[in-house]
């Protein structure tokens, strides 16, 4: 594949921890204004969940909204959580379109590694995102070549999910195994379930990076919601 748009993406912002609101449960007829009212508020970067269909129920956005976002943010990081059968055919095209990193799941493709190295020719950062009951298997051979990994707190499709507890055991296993290849500034994402009440504990347990969705568009005003959410994240 060649790639005609390749450019300089925003790097992920270098303070931890991150709040990253997931524009799905934003208001889709306004949705420049809600962008920039997280923003405003405090949000670190902007997560953006597409789906197929396929690999998961629902259908939300493409490569002309990410465009979109891309032209009138220029300076935010987006990150695209692709949710989609064929990764393979896709990724590269939305770091073009203008998404900063990709997610990708290692459940719609075989080819992980190649799908890697297609965002990474395209100019963007490489996350895996593994479902509640995937294996951090997946991780073995290919761990050292990601930028993020992106830990499921819910099943993919939708928004306003309830966290999965199991998810704190697999976050203690991801330090884990990032620790045993040498590995101690890999930027982890948890998505799905994170509210003011459990956000703490998520990102106790090892996440840095973290998504919420309903928690923060369901609680206005947004500016209150991400100060409250990022009182809780204390250094540890
Ligand atoms: O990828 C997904 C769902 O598949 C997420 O990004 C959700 O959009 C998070 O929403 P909340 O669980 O925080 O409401
Ligand atoms: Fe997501």
């Amino acid at each position: 594949m060649t790639h005609r748009h390749k450019r300089r993406p925003n790097a992920l912002p270098a303070h931890q921890p991150l709040l990253a609101p997931s524009i799905l449960s934003a208001n889709f007829t306004r949705l420049a204004e809600e962008c920039q009212a997280v923003i405003d508020g405090g949000a670190d970067l902007l997560h953006i969940d597409v789906m197929d269909g396929h690999f998961v129920e629902n259908i939300t956005i493409g490569l002309p909204v990410v465009e979109a976002l891309r032209a009138e943010f220029p300076d935010t990081f987006l990150d695209v959580h692709i949710m989609i059968s064929n990764p393979d055919l896709y990724a590269a095209k939305f770091v073009e379109a203008g998404a900063d990193s990709v997610s990708f799941h290692p459940e719609a493709t075989v080819h992980s590694h190649g799908v890697i190295q297609e965002i990474h020719a395209a100019g963007g950062l490489a996350s895996l995102a593994i479902n509640p009951s995937t294996s951090l298997d997946v991780l073995d051979y290919i761990i050292e070549d990601l930028d993020m990994i992106l830990i499921m707190g819910v099943n993919p499709g939708f928004g306003g999910q309830s966290f999965i507890p199991q998810t704190m055991r697999k976050l203690k296993d991801v330090k884990e195994r990032l620790a045993r290849h040498g590995i101690d500034d890999m930027p982890i994402q948890v998505d799905g379930g994170v509210k003011l009440n459990n956000i703490a504990e998520i990102y106790q347990a090892g996440a840095n990076v973290l998504v919420s969705g309903s928690g923060v568009f369901n609680n206005k005003p947004y500016k209150d919601t991400i100060s409250a959410m990022k009182a809780e994240l204390q250094p540890l």
